[in-house]
């Protein structure tokens, strides 16, 4: 059945649950669209601050309903209330209250950058395998929930296994734990997510997947500042946030945002990667400061974080992550696989 058809079923389902001061909940106003993949069912509904209670048969109602038409696939329904989602900024100070840790999980960085297009994914994956290559336990989220990489850098093919309890089982990839959106669409297919239901689709990736005991979860974060990172910092001890930026000035004004937003969250920011920092040439080895040298580090000491190291920029690293075989597989010995080692073994002291 169509992904479009199997929605307009659901919603058909829908009117048969009631809601709170009368209606029902097809027609009512705080229901998202409903998005299909070949895995999952997933919707939100968006409710008046202190309704959230109030929601909870329906939220019950609608699994119920949806359940059968849904069949294989994992249903994802959240109530969501605005104003919880608000991050409640007061100038410098903690936000501790309701975090928590993820079960089995004992470190979490993040890996974020301030604009798209910096090779965040790729410096995610590659620091997730040099963490492993330490002999760490070792899984990978992609949270990047509008363009999920994760799942192409890893060579990753077919589904996201659903267990009958309803959790993941998460990818195995040289030696990666693994969970992405991705593995659950189609190529190609886009998913429109609106700010409440990234969120909760998010929560839902990290806290109902079986990790098993992991040393650490390297998450790949959207680009920017946006719902997610906000729903992530809010509900989840983060150990700490790597940014990567690439040289040019304006990756680096948006770095900066980012940094400015950890730093009101209360979440330890372990460093800046500056990555496709300088071009080493194919043919000669020659390096090339194509971008100057030292932007990112004289960033890094002006917005006060520690410098994490330098990645070049070298065609061997697209092209293998192209094929799905990442750097520190392909050649492990060599030297861009060296300096993603370097770089995590920084981290792993900063987070130990
Ligand atoms: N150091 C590097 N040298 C050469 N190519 C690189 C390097 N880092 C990343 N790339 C390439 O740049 C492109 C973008 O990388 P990547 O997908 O990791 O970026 P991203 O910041 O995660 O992007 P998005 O925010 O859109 O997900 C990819 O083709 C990747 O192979």
């Amino acid at each position: 059945m169509a992904d479009t058809e199997l929605a307009a079923q659901i919603k058909a389902a829908l009117a048969n649950v009631d809601v709170p001061g009368g209606g029902d909940l097809a027609s009512y106003s705080g229901l998202s669209e409903i998005i299909v993949t070949p895995s999952a069912v997933a919707f939100a509904v968006a409710v008046q601050p202190g309704m959230e209670a109030a929601f909870g048969p329906v939220r019950e109602a609608a699994i119920a309903a949806a359940k059968d038409l849904s069949g294989e696939r994992k249903l994802m329904v959240s109530i969501t209330s605005e104003k919880q989602n608000t991050p409640k900024f007061s100038h410098g100070s903690p936000q501790p209250q309701g975090k928590t840790r993820v079960k089995g999980v004992r470190r979490i960085i993040a890996v974020g950058s301030g604009k798209g297009g910096v090779g965040k994914s790729t410096t995610s994956v590659n620091l997730a395998l040099s963490l492993a290559a330490e002999g760490l336990k070792v899984g990978m989220l992609d949270a990047d929930l509008y363009g999920p990489s994760v799942p192409k850098l890893l060579g990753i093919e077919g589904r996201t296994a659903l267990r009958d309890d309803g959790i993941f089982q998460p990818h195995e990839a040289f030696g990666l734990k693994v969970m992405s959106i991705g593995s659950m669409l189609v190529p190609g297919q886009a998913v429109v997510w609106r700010g409440p239901m990234a969120t909760s689709g998010l929560r839902q990736l990290l806290r109902e997947t079986d990790w098993g005991d992991l040393d650490v979860l390297v998450i790949d974060l959207p680009p920017g500042t946006g719902d997610i990172h906000i729903g992530l910092f809010q509900q989840t001890i983060v150990d700490g946030v790597v940014i990567v930026s690439t040289p040019q000035d304006l990756a680096l004004i948006d770095a900066q945002k980012a940094i400015d937003m950890l730093r009101r969250m209360s979440v330890p920011i372990l460093g800046l990667i500056e990555n496709m920092s300088y071009f080493i040439a194919p043919d000669t080895g020659n390096r090339y400061d194509i971008f100057g040298t030292g932007g990112a580090e004289r960033a890094a000491a002006r917005l006060e974080i520690p410098f994490l190291g330098a990645v070049p920029l070298v065609m061997s690293i697209r092209e293998y992550s192209d094929d799905g075989m990442p750097p520190l597989v392909a050649e492990p010995e060599g030297t861009e696989a060296g300096i993603y080692r370097q770089i995590a073994r920084t981290l792993l002291i900063k987070v130990a």
